[in-house]
């Protein structure tokens, strides 16, 4: 048995004929792996999500699937008033069939998942009334029901504050680590692919678009080259153990700054 999930090999994709929008790209994901896809607005990473989970066919190239795969989309809105609960149990609508009514096994496996994020007390509240953190967590919940091996995300934590951001990156990590799930994303955020993703896919035209282990690509020669500003990449301590990230470098506006003491241009010098 492979530990392989997914495969794909030179995929390209042109909504009208010969107008591509990216050609070549290659990747794999295994078995408690994580795969981030990086890049700039409109380079075609909803795209290609959409091709890895077969809702549309690539142009060209090769797209394999090995196992049961689940889509987390961006953050989730329903129109309708479910429960908490009721949106878990979705998840189980593959085992139970369309018709029929979710069991007493169904109902426990959705419960377990929803303790396993510790949302437990919120299983008989209305899911839109959850933060957006709540709601990603509750997605994965889902997720997990269904009994899925590869679970592909849609900008997970795009919308997110600071503390919910690192709460669903720290669970992408700890569902391919400790539930051998294999883990795609798309981020518009490096230091979030350098932190939890072990091989990324930056979608650059005209690069080597093969994915690499995430602390070999992610140079900072090749993020100016991505998205045409500079990126430093620093390393630090925290509480014993090292890490990596990424600042964004701002530069500083000539513009006179009242703050700094200096003489505004309608002072005439002595
Ligand atoms: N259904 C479609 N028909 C035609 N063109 C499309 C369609 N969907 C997307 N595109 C075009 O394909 C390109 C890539 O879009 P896509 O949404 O995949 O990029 P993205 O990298 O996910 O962007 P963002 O980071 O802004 O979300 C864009 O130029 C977009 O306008």
């Amino acid at each position: 048995m492979t530990d392989e999930l997914i495969r794909f090999s030179n995929v390209g994709h042109a909504y009208t004929p010969a107008r591509w929008v990216f050609r070549g790209y290659s990747g794999t994901v295994a078995r408690g792996r994580v795969l981030a896809i990086l890049g700039p607005n409109g380079c075609g990473k909803t795209t290609l999500l959409r091709l890895l989970l077969g809702l549309g066919r690539a142009t060209e190239g090769t797209i394999e699937r090995f196992g049961r795969v689940a889509f987390v989309p961006q953050l989730f809105q329903v129109g309708f008033d479910y429960s908490v609960l009721d949106m878990v149990l979705m998840g189980r609508a593959g085992r139970i069939g369309l018709l029929a009514q979710p069991g007493r096994a169904d109902e426990a496996a959705a419960r377990d998942a929803l303790a396993r994020f510790g949302l437990e007390d919120l299983a008989r509240r209305p899911f839109h009334e959850l933060s957006g953190g709540q709601r990603q967590l509750v997605i994965l919940a889902r997720a997990l029901v269904a009994g899925a091996d590869l679970l592909i995300l849609d900008e997970p934590a795009s919308a997110l504050d600071l503390g919910n951001q690192v709460l669903i990156l720290d669970w992408i990590r700890r569902l391919a680590r400790q539930e051998g799930l294999g883990v795609v994303f798309t981020t518009h955020h490096p230091h979030h692919a350098l932190a939890v993703a072990d091989r990324v896919l930056p979608m650059q035209d005209g690069a080597d678009n093969h994915d690499a282990p995430a602390s070999e690509i992610l140079t900072e020669a090749r993020l100016r080259a991505l998205y045409g500003v500079p990126l430093k990449r620093v390393a630090f301590e925290h509480e014993g153990q090292r890490h990596e990230t990424f600042a964004l470098v701002i530069p500083h506006s000539n513009a006179p700054d009242d703050t700094t003491g200096a003489p505004s241009p309608d002072v005439s010098p002595p």
